[in-house]
């Protein structure tokens, strides 16, 4: 399989985004939107690996991160494709609250950041966005399943994992039809010592009228317990 390409960036967006990780620590005092409050952590382990995402959506006009926390990868993805717009979605508020004062600190003009279940963003939006994008949510069935209503029938779903993504995906083989997707691909690169890969499912109908279901009953009962 062919390694993914770590997107490259000019200097002005290296610069704009070492500004983004210095607000992303200071919020961090206030609320809890990423694991380490390190500069240098967050550019090599959460930066670097945003930008091989970034590689694979180049040329989408409008993205939506979900669960996007302090803005990953949705903010790096958004400081790498001006042109695009990037939606970043996350179900709670105070991150929500947090995060919208870093992208105004940032004058980023190509973002929006929404405070919602995308359960009830899709409800309201359907099969708006190109392209869906999310790490570190929840395992792939449940994530495509999140996903796959907010994302237009020819758009696609992308979504960072680590080693475990074919344990994930191994009991939905051969169902994803019934979330009107592909069969996922894997896209690998490496990330310093850890394999990891990005899933990516193209959107090749559109998705049955009984999603997105109520908020929660995807983690509850799995779709494809029935597909
Ligand atoms: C572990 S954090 C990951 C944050 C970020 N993507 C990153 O890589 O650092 C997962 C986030 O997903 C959000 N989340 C989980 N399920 C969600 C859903 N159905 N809709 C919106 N946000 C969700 C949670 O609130 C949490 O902030």
């Amino acid at each position: 399989m062919t390694e993914l390409n770590r997107l490259n960036i000019t200097a002005a967006q290296e610069s704009m985004l070492k500004e983004y990780l210095s607000q992303l620590c200071q919020a961090n005092g206030r609320v809890r939107l990423t694991g380490s409050s390190d500069p240098t952590v967050l550019w090599q382990e959460h930066v670097t690996d945003c930008l091989y995402l970034a590689s694979a959506v180049e040329g989408t006009e409008k993205i939506i991160d979900v669960g996007t926390g302090g803005g990953l990868p949705g903010v790096v993805l958004a400081v790498c494709f001006p042109k695009s717009h990037v939606t970043l979605l996350d179900s709670q508020k105070k991150k929500a609250v947090q995060l919208g004062k870093i992208v105004e600190a940032l004058e980023l003009e190509n973002v929006s950041v929404i405070s919602a279940r995308s359960e009830e963003l899709a409800a309201a939006r359907r099969e708006e966005w190109d392209c869906a994008v999310a790490r570190a949510v929840c395992e792939a069935p449940v994530l495509a399943e999140y996903l796959s209503p907010l994302v237009r029938q020819g758009g696609c779903l992308l979504a960072m994992k680590g080693p475990a993504w074919e344990e994930e995906v191994l009991p939905v083989q051969g169902k994803w039809s019934a979330l009107g997707l592909s069969e996922p691909r894997a896209l690998p690169y490496q990330l310093g010592e850890s394999a990891r890969v990005i899933l990516r499912w193209d959107k090749v109908a559109a998705i049955d009228k009984k999603y997105p279901r109520r908020p929660g009953r995807a983690e509850k009962i799995g779709w494809w317990k029935n597909a």
